[in-house]
């Protein structure tokens, strides 16, 4: 992106407990997500989502993930929960994901031995409102807790990308100011167990990404 955002975005994904959604509206949250992968542990039944999402406040946007979902079932979420967002974490292209008549962002593996190149892959997916760089190697799951190398972060891209994988209150200020995302997501770091937030964690996630946004003020 030409220029950094003067406030960086945040999003806590793999909420399950309607008490998280009401905390992170009130914590100033951007958006908050809902987990569809087949293996997490985060998983929600679609009208448990569509509980939580009748909960956010206004203005606060509703993200569901998938990773290489069948389109039936896509189809399915997207009717009853009305996201805002999709997020794909799986081998999806571009046609499946703009499919759904929803924006969407594409998650890229930056684990393993994967590499990233932001012309291919805005090439590749030339519908995606932006991508997420996460942790994960290639066809595993993400929402694991563990960061990757921000060095490894491709130069140039025009889109908007948010950083997630293993940030935590305790790093999110350094991860901000060292590769200037448009957003950050957190799941694990966040998290008491699986799915189940811890309100001190969440509002000193949300203090340090506003900390690491004052200096540029
Ligand atoms: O949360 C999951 O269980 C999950 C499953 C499959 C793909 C992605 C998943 N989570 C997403 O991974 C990133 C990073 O999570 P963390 O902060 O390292 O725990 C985030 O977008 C999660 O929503």
């Amino acid at each position: 992106m030409t220029h950094a955002p003067l406030r960086t975005r945040i999003k806590f994904c793999g909420l399950t407990r309607a008490e998280d959604v009401h905390l992170a509206c009130a914590l100033g949250v951007d958006a908050v997500g809902f987990v569809f992968a087949a293996r997490s542990r985060r998983r929600l039944a679609v009208d448990q989502a569509r509980a939580l999402r009748d909960a956010l406040a206004p203005l606060v946007d509703a993200v569901v993930l998938f990773m290489d979902n069948d389109a039936d079932e896509v189809r399915d979420v997207v009717h009853h929960v009305r996201p805002s967002l999709l997020q794909f974490h799986g081998d999806e292209d571009d046609a499946f994901c703009r499919g759904f008549g929803v924006p969407y962002i594409k998650a890229v593996a930056m684990g393993g031995d994967a590499s990233a190149d932001a012309a291919a892959l805005e090439a590749q997916y030339p519908a995606a409102t932006g991508f997420l760089l996460d942790s994960h190697a290639r066809g595993e799951s993400g929402g694991s807790g563990l960061a990757f190398d921000w060095a490894r972060i491709p130069q140039a891209m025009h889109k908007p990308f948010l950083l997630a994988g293993g940030l935590s209150p305790d790093n999110v200020f350094d991860a901000v100011r060292a590769t200037r995302p448009w957003g950050v997501d957190v799941s694990s770091g966040i998290e008491s167990a699986p799915g189940i937030k811890d309100g001190a964690r969440m509002r000193r996630f949300v203090e340090e990404v506003c900390r690491a946004d004052r200096l540029d003020r």
